[in-house]
């Protein structure tokens, strides 16, 4: 047990860091997944099921908590902690990403971000210091700053105004976020697709000494290619013995490209969201499990899964199930796809310890290659 917030690197092979997080709620090894949990819960999934498949440390969604149920009746609740039944490390980001990417009529200047609720229309402000006061109030143990994230491609002047104000915006945070031993408030990297901003706002980051730094400003239009360049450039800046988080990211195969270039931690909604949609995530592959070809098939998903939802279930019945839009075929999915995400990373961890990092992800990459599923 720690009352601090400490960043351990415990190995490295190549740009791959095996690390652990510990914090007083408890430990995050690394390189993490954190699964998604938008209302303080990972959609068609029971917290415990998250827990059992391996994951450290889940997100909360500052945006949707914020309108609904309010961030000051979570506090008097007690907590996003005892709201939801997870004792464990929470991150919740700043709300800022989701206010440019949901809410409706927005403005953004200097002070922050003026929007609209999507949910009753109520007017809201979001500045640095808000932000920093409402993941207070949901207790988080990891804050995101506030910052400006533009999609790509978009014009260098545009990128470096965005840069600027998101580092003018991380001094603020940190500012309001103050002594907290146990938790943790993350400055974000921006910059897009332009070195020396991205090199500029690292070094900025850096010497705010903030106890963990986010690459943000990926994975929001550009190639695959372009993403994994600027984290060549980027992690490089940042210090080694601080956790570095990738933002949004990503596929299975984003994931270990980001891991080689030196990340510890990742977000997507791309498990969970797909496994709603019927596609399920497997060692060989994406399956859409609505094509009609599984109509027939007795198989599993997996059989030498040890996760029921992969290993006990016929792709024929997973498709009825999804033609059908049952909640357990959504529930089943979900299962499959975390449990597959949370398996690429416990062999990703071992891969870096074992020194053995290039072949495991050469071999992982071959089996989804395979075809044939
Ligand atoms: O610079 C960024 N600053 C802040 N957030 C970013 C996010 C959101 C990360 N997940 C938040 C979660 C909080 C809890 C609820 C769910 C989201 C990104 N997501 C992506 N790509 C994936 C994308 C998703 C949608 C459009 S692009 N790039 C991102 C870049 C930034």
């Amino acid at each position: 047990m720690t009352d601090q917030f400490t960043f351990k690197l415990l190995a490295t092979d190549g740009g791959a860091r095996r690390g652990k997080i510990s914090m007083p709620r408890g430990n995050v090894r690394t390189p993490a997944f954190m699964p998604v949990g938008t209302g303080g819960t990972v959609k068609a999934m029971y917290l415990d099921q998250v827990r059992d498949l391996g994951s450290d440390i889940i997100l909360g969604n500052t945006y949707h908590l914020m309108l609904r149920p309010g961030a000051e009746r979570v506090a008097r609740l007690g907590g996003l902690h005892d709201f939801a039944r997870w004792p464990h490390p929470i991150l919740t980001d700043s709300g800022g990403f989701q206010v440019m990417s949901l809410s409706g009529l927005r403005k953004l200047d200097e002070r922050g971000v003026v929007f609209r609720s999507h949910i009753d229309g109520a007017k809201h402000e979001m500045s640095p210091e808000r932000s920093i006061e409402i993941q207070g109030l949901l207790d988080s143990d990891i804050q995101m700053q506030l910052d400006e994230c533009i999609a790509l491609p978009a014009e260098p002047a545009e990128v470096q105004r965005a840069m600027e104000l998101s580092l003018r915006w991380a001094e603020r945070c940190k500012t309001a976020f103050g002594d907290q031993p146990g938790k943790a408030m993350f400055g974000i990297v921006q910059g897009g697709d332009v070195p020396e901003l991205r090199v500029k706002s690292a070094q900025a980051l850096n010497s705010m000494d903030l106890k963990g730094y986010a690459v943000g400003g990926l994975a929001v239009g550009e190639p695959q290619a372009v993403m994994l360049d600027m984290l060549s450039i980027t992690c490089p800046e940042l210090p080694e013995n601080k956790p570095r988080y990738l933002m949004g990211v990503g596929t299975p195969d984003d994931i270990l490209k980001s891991v080689a270039r030196g990340i510890d931690m990742f977000d997507c909604v791309m498990p969970t969201r797909a496994g709603r949609h019927g596609l399920a995530y497997t060692r060989f592959g994406k399956i859409n499990l609505k094509n009609a070809r599984h109509a027939d098939d007795p198989r599993p998903l997996d059989e030498e899964s040890t996760c029921p939802a992969a290993r006990d279930y016929s792709r024929a019945y997973l498709h009825h199930l999804v033609r059908s839009n049952e909640a357990l075929g959504a529930m089943l999915l979900t299962w499959n796809n975390l449990a597959y995400y949370q398996s690429l990373m416990a062999e990703i961890r071992d891969g870096i310890a074992s020194g053995k990092f290039v072949d495991m992800a050469a071999r992982i990459s071959e089996g989804w290659a395979r075809g044939d599923i």
